[in-house]
This record gives structure tokens, C-alpha cells and sequence, in this order.
């Protein structure tokens, strides 16, 4: 249903907006700026009372970071090199694109909607830089990445986890990834075991990097503010990472996390959970080893599952389904797993219980594996 925008009061147009070069002319769901040049800009070759009139869209995350300061920081932290080819995810009308321009040898901008690229284009050919930009006009998610050697970002927060997961389990190597997010977002990523915040999400990104927080930004730095506060954190791969199968891992995590704060007895003897751990394993057909796999690739780690019976009654005998649940039980046991929670258990403790289901040819596989979309697709459908 179409919903009118509401007329503006007079004394409205032309207000300028804060310290910045933006100016409010729109409505809740989708506001209108005008864009004008800014104080860099100033003393460079635009025209003179030049102004760029943009719809901003809350569905793809369009709050402009207008905070001089806060661009400046972030730059800053990154420690960006003048050799660095730099990337950005959602490079917007470019505030940021212009000083990482300024700091780096190249900046890659990969940015979904056309008409930021017009502007961003307008604006560094305006300084000059046009020859160091390189601008893939496309969604971020499902775009194969050039070499890089950093990320620098404000990305839109609706993406945030499948992008660095993205980036994270990704085949580029880089040195690090400076991205501004959501600050409940932010938390759940720097939490550790024990921490009310730690989630599959914080476990299997510290998997293969370290994350360090940065600082604070204010809804109050953005123009539209934006309905939470924001945090910067910097993301390292580490340079060695467990030998262990991503795809098995994500599918054990995934498991584990399905109730937090459940028991790994409680979460693995349900019956449900057993059927279906049996059934997949009928299904892989795989010789001597029982196949578990979590077809629910991108459920919600925290949510409650639903009721423990399951239509599964063609997933093998009462005898078989029995035995299989020993085994699992078995092996808890035996490793003292039966009584923990995983939102406690440290990424060793974890990779401990998993190796034990290996020996005793229990295994988790997950249906995105092999589906024939690439790698870019597998990542990039990957929910932490
Ligand atoms: C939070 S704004 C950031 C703008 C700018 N970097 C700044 O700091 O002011 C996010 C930007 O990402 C873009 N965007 C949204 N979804 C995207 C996607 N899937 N791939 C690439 N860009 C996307 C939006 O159009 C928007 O320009």
C-alpha cells in the first residue's frame, strides 16, 4: 500500500542539519537530503552552490556518518597504509570514501544503490581522485571481492553478520577489518564465554580472528539518526586457525547454540534432535560413520526450538534410534560434557567435544555444502 508523504511545514526547508552539509526535507520512512559541499570541497573545483538531492532509504541501511571527528577516528584506527588498497561495503555519498582516498593507494567501493554511485563518482572526480576509485555498483553479499588489503566501513547493519562471515571464512587475506556496527551487535561479537552476550556468532568468528573494540559513535553522528547507538570494532584474522572442516564446525555450532543455555545432555538427547541427527545420517549414506546434519542454516541461535515431537517416523527403528542416542550420550559423558552449557565453554573446549564426536564416527555436515552456488554464495548465506 502506498502511504503519502506528509507536506512539509514551511520552516523546515533550508534548515541546516547540525555541523553538517546535509539538510532534512523528507519524511520518517524516507528522507530527503540535499547534499552540498562540504568544507573539503570547499577550497577544491566544485560549483559554487552545487547541492546533490537524495532520498535516503531506512531499508538499506542509509545513515550517513556526518561526524568529521568520527570519519577522522576511524580512518586513523584503521592504520592504513599509502600502499593499501583499501575496501569499502556501502560507501553511501562517500564521507568516508573521500579520507580513505586520502590515506590509501586505492579504494574499492562496493555500493547496491546507483544513485550513491552517481554522487561518490561526482564527488571524487570533483577532488581528483577518480583514477584511485574503483566502484563495483552491486550487493555486497553476493559480489566476489577483489584483492584487498583492508576493510574500512560503515556497513549497513542489516548485513552484518553474513558479510563478515564473508569476510572472516573468505579466501581473500587481508590484515584487518575496521567496521563501524550496531553496538548490541558489536557486544555479541567482543563477548567471551560466560558473558551474557556470547553467541554462535562470538564463537565462530574467534575462531579465525580476533576482535578488538574501537570506540563509541552516537545515533547523534548520522544523518538520519538511526534508532540505536553504534560501536567501531577491528577484526584480525589470525594468522593459524584449528585444522578443523568449517562446514562440519558451523553445522556443530549451530547444534550446541541451538539452546544457549540448555545443557549439551539436555540440547542433544531431545528426541527430536536425535531423529533428525538419524535421519540425516540414513540420508548421507555414508559407510561405517553415523552422518549428523542441521538443515537449519540459518535459524536463530537464541530462539527457543519448537515442541520435541517431530513427524519423523521414517527415520529409522526404535532399536536404531535408541542406539544412536547412547552413542551421543556416550560421548558427552565421556568427555564431561554432559552437565555444560556452550555459551560457556571456550572455541578449545568446543573444538574438544567435536573431535570426540569424530572418534566415535558421529559426524555434522550441513546442506549448503556442495550446493553447486560457489563459494562466494556459501559464505555469503552463512548466518553466525
Ligand atoms: C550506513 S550507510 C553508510 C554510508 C557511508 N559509508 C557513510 O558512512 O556515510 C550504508 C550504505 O550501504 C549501502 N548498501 C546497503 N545494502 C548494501 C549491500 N547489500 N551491498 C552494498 N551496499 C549496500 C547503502 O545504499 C548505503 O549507501
Amino acid at each position: 500500500m502506498l502511504r503519502r508523504r506528509k507536506s512539509l511545514p514551511l520552516n523546515l526547508a533550508g534548515v541546516a542539519l547540525r555541523r553538517q552539509s546535509f539538510r532534512l526535507l523528507g519524511t520518517k520512512s524516507c528522507r530527503r537530503y540535499v547534499h552540498k559541499k562540504d568544507d573539503d570541497d570547499e577550497n577544491r573545483n566544485s560549483k559554487e552552490g552545487q547541492e546533490r538531492h537524495i532520498h535516503l532509504h531506512k531499508s538499506r541501511g542509509q545513515h550517513i556518518l556526518t561526524n568529521h571527528r568520527v570519519l577522522e577516528a576511524i580512518v586513523r584506527k584503521s592504520e592504513i597504509r599509502p600502499t593499501d588498497t583499501v575496501l569499502e561495503i556501502g560507501p553511501g555519498t562517500g564521507n568516508l570514501t573521500m579520507k580513505l582516498l586520502e590515506a590509501a593507494k586505492k579504494v574499492i567501493a562496493v555500493e547496491i544503490d546507483k544513485r550513491m554511485v552517481d554522487i561518490l563518482c561526482k564527488r571524487v572526480a570533483e577532488r581528483g581522485f577518480e583514477d584511485r576509485l574503483t566502484v563495483i555498483c552491486k550487493d555486497a553479499l553476493k559480489t566476489e571481492f577483489p584483492i584487498f588489503d583492508l576493510v574500512v566501513a560503515n556497513i549497513p547493519y542489516g548485513i552484518s553478520s553474513p558479510l563478515i562471515a564473508k569476510l572472516a571464512f573468505g579466501v581473500n587475506p587481508f590484515r584487518s577489518a575496521t567496521l563501524l556496527l550496531q553496538k548490541e551487535f558489536a557486544r555479541r561479537l567482543l563477548a567471551n564465554p560466560g558473558d551474557s552476550e556470547f553467541n554462535r556468532l562470538a564463537v565462530n568468528v574467534k575462531l579465525v580472528a580476533e576482535v578488538e573494540y574501537i570506540m563509541d559513535v552516537s545515533k547523534r553522528d548520522f544523518v538520519p539518526y538511526p534508532k540505536v547507538d553504534s560501536s567501531v570494532v577491528k577484526i584480525r584474522p589470525k594468522t593459524e586457525i584449528p585444522d578443523v572442516d568449517m562446514n562440519e564446525w558451523w553445522a556443530f555450532t549451530r547444534t550446541c547454540f541451538s539452546k544457549k543455555n540448555k545443557t549439551l545432555g539436555a540440547t542433544f538427547k531431545q528426541k527430536k534432535k536425535v531423529i533428525e541427527l538419524l535421519k540425516r545420517s540414513q540420508e548421507m549414506n555414508i559407510d561405517k560413520d553415523l552422518a549428523v546434519a542441521d538443515c537449519n542454516f540459518d535459524g536463530n541461535d537464541d530462539k527457543e526450538e519448537e515442541s520435541d515431537d517431530g513427524d519423523c517416523s521414517s527415520s529409522g527403528s526404535e532399536k536404531e534410534k535408541g542406539l544412536f542416542r547412547e552413542k551421543i550420550v556416550g560421548v558427552l559423558k565421556a568427555g564431561r560434557f554432559e552437565e555444560k552449557r556452550p555459551s560457556k565453554l571456550s572455541n578449545e573446549e568446543l573444538l574438544h567435544l567435536l573431535s570426540l564426536f569424530n572418534q566415535a564416527g558421529i559426524h555434522f555436515h550441513d546442506q549448503a555444502k556442495g550446493n553447486g552456488e560457489g563459494k562466494v554464495a556459501f559464505v555469503a548465506s552463512y548466518s553466525p
